[in-house]
């Protein structure tokens, strides 16, 4: 479980957090939704160390990661698995040297071990026949399996998506959106996805936190997300639909 208790964050003169409390379970896929602007990276960033915040606590089952000693603030990195936005691979390694990367950064493992467990996440995804292909020649889709298959390859307690829906297509979004939630229950991953896509929250949206200008202003899920009586929300939630109706 991860918990977050009064995380703030000013940049210069400018509050990009105002004070953000939250828990995140063991086998849900948490959504973090807002605007452009309104804070769900920065609040990301603060909760897996890229950003510290002026304030606040954020406590990986009961351990304050931004107080605890160094030893145990790498353990505690070691649990964790992001996906970034855009994949980030590596260009020129192919897609299973990709995946196994962070176990030759972080293991001892033997190579058959290395080998084998980057094999078995790829094969998680969907990609058993695609290790020896190159980022390049991969589809938008694939390089987010790819980059899920990484992010999962250490076997994390934590999971982190920021955007993992950004450029791709709604079917493939929504396929890349049931593999992050299954596999988030399947391995009883915390997970926590930033999204604004609304396809997302309809699918995936078990929980969900509203940001606004630094703030949380609401909290419930996709069966309540359109009931709420939150004017900043349903006005995002009809932005969002008209956006929609304009791709169709
Ligand atoms: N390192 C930084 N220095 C100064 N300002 C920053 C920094 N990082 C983020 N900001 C500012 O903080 C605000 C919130 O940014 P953030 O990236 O969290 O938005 P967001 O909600 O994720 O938006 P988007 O959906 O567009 O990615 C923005 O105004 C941004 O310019």
């Amino acid at each position: 479980m991860i918990e977050i208790k009064n995380i703030a964050k000013t940049f210069g003169d400018r509050q990009v957090l105002a004070g953000i409390d939250g828990t995140f379970k063991p086998g849900d896929t948490s959504l973090i939704i807002g605007g452009s602007g309104t804070g769900k990276s920065v609040l990301l960033k603060c909760m897996i160390g890229l950003v510290k915040p002026d304030s606040g606590e954020v406590l990986y089952d009961g351990r304050n990661f931004l107080t605890v000693d160094l030893e145990s603030q790498k353990a505690i990195r070691r649990e964790m698995g992001v996906l970034f936005q855009g994949s980030a691979l590596f260009d020129s390694k192919t897609v299973l040297e990709n995946v196994r990367f962070p176990l030759d950064m972080l293991t001892e493992q033997s190579e058959s071990e290395k080998l084998d467990r980057a094999q078995e996440c790829l094969q998680r995804v969907g990609l058993e026949n695609a290790g020896d292909r190159m980022p390049s020649e991969i589809s938008g889709g694939m390089k987010k399996r790819v980059g899920i298959a990484r992010a999962i390859v250490l076997n994390p307690k934590y999971l982190f998506c920021d955007e993992p829906n950004s450029g791709l297509d709604p079917l493939t979004s929504i396929k890349i959106d049931q593999l992050i939630s299954e596999i988030t229950d399947e391995y009883k991953i915390t997970t926590v996805v930033i999204t604004h896509d609304m396809n997302s929250m309809m699918e995936i949206g078990e929980k969900i936190m509203f940001l606004y200008k630094g703030n949380k202003l609401w909290e419930g899920d996709s069966n309540t997300l359109t009931q709420s009586s939150v004017p900043e929300l349903n006005e995002f939630i009809f932005a969002n639909k008209l956006l929609r109706e304009m791709e169709k």
